[in-house]
C-alpha cells in the first residue's frame, strides 16, 4: 500500500459546508489517475476478500466504480452500480443514502434473491452510504459475502457492525487533522 499511502499524505483538503474533505486520485478521480495506484488497491483487495463464492460486484456511482471495473477485470465477476439516479426499472430499488456533506438516493438494480455479492467502494467516513447498500441488498434478497472499502476515516466501520452486524474491510485509515491528512 505505499503508493496509496504516500499520496494520501499529500491529498488537499477541502471543506465541503463544514466537512474536511480530502482529495485523492481513488477517491475523486483527480488530478490524475495513476494506473499503478489503481492496481496496487486492486491487488490488495484481492489478497484481503474472498472472490471465490461471489456472483456479482456491487459498488455505488461514482468513485466505486473505477475499482468494481478493475476488480471485474482481474476477477472475471460482473459489477453492478447503485446509481443516484432512478431508470424505473421493474425490481429497482430505492434507498436514502446520507454523508457527512450530502443527502440523495440510491437505486439498485440488477441483484435478484440469492446472489452473492461482494460490496466495494473507495470510502467510508459515516458509514451513510454502506449501510444504505446494505439495506438494498438485504431488500433484493442478495447474500452479502464480503464488504471492503479502500480508505477509512471517522467511525463509519463501527456503525456499520451496529446498524448491520456486518464486518467491513479496510485498507487505509486516516483522519484529517488541521487541513492534513494523517495516517492512523
Ligand atoms: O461513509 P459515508 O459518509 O457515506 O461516505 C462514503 C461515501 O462518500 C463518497 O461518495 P459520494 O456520495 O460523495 O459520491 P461520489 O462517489 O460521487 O463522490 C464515497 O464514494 C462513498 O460512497
Ligand atoms: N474523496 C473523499 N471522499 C469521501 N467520502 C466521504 N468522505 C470523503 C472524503 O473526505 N474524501
Amino acid at each position: 500500500m505505499k503508493m496509496l499511502i504516500e499520496t494520501l499524505k499529500s491529498s488537499p483538503v477541502i471543506k465541503r459546508g463544514d466537512y474536511h474533505y480530502f482529495v485523492h486520485p481513488i477517491s475523486d478521480g483527480i488530478p490524475l489517475v495513476d494506473p499503478h495506484i489503481l492496481r496496487e488497491v486492486a491487488t490488495c483487495i484481492i489478497e484481503v476478500c474472498d472472490f471465490e463464492d461471489v456472483d456479482k460486484i456491487v459498488t455505488a456511482e461514482a468513485m466505486g466504480i473505477p475499482l468494481a471495473t478493475t476488480l471485474s477485470l482481474y476477477t472475471d465477476i460482473p459489477y453492478v452500480i447503485m446509481r443516484k439516479r432512478r431508470y424505473n426499472l421493474k425490481g429497482e430499488i430505492p434507498v436514502y443514502q446520507e454523508t457527512g456533506y450530502s443527502k440523495g438516493n440510491l437505486y439498485l438494480n440488477g441483484i435478484k434473491k440469492g446472489d452473492k455479492v461482494l460490496i466495494v467502494d473507495d470510502v467510508i467516513s459515516t458509514g451513510g452510504t454502506m449501510v444504505a447498500m446494505i439495506k438494498a441488498l438485504e431488500k433484493a434478497g442478495a447474500e452479502i459475502k464480503g464488504i471492503v472499502c479502500v480508505i477509512e476515516r471517522g467511525k463509519g466501520r463501527e456503525e456499520v457492525k451496529e446498524k448491520t452486524g456486518y464486518d467491513v474491510k479496510t485498507l487505509v485509515k486516516v483522519d484529517v487533522v488541521d487541513g492534513k491528512v494523517v495516517i492512523l
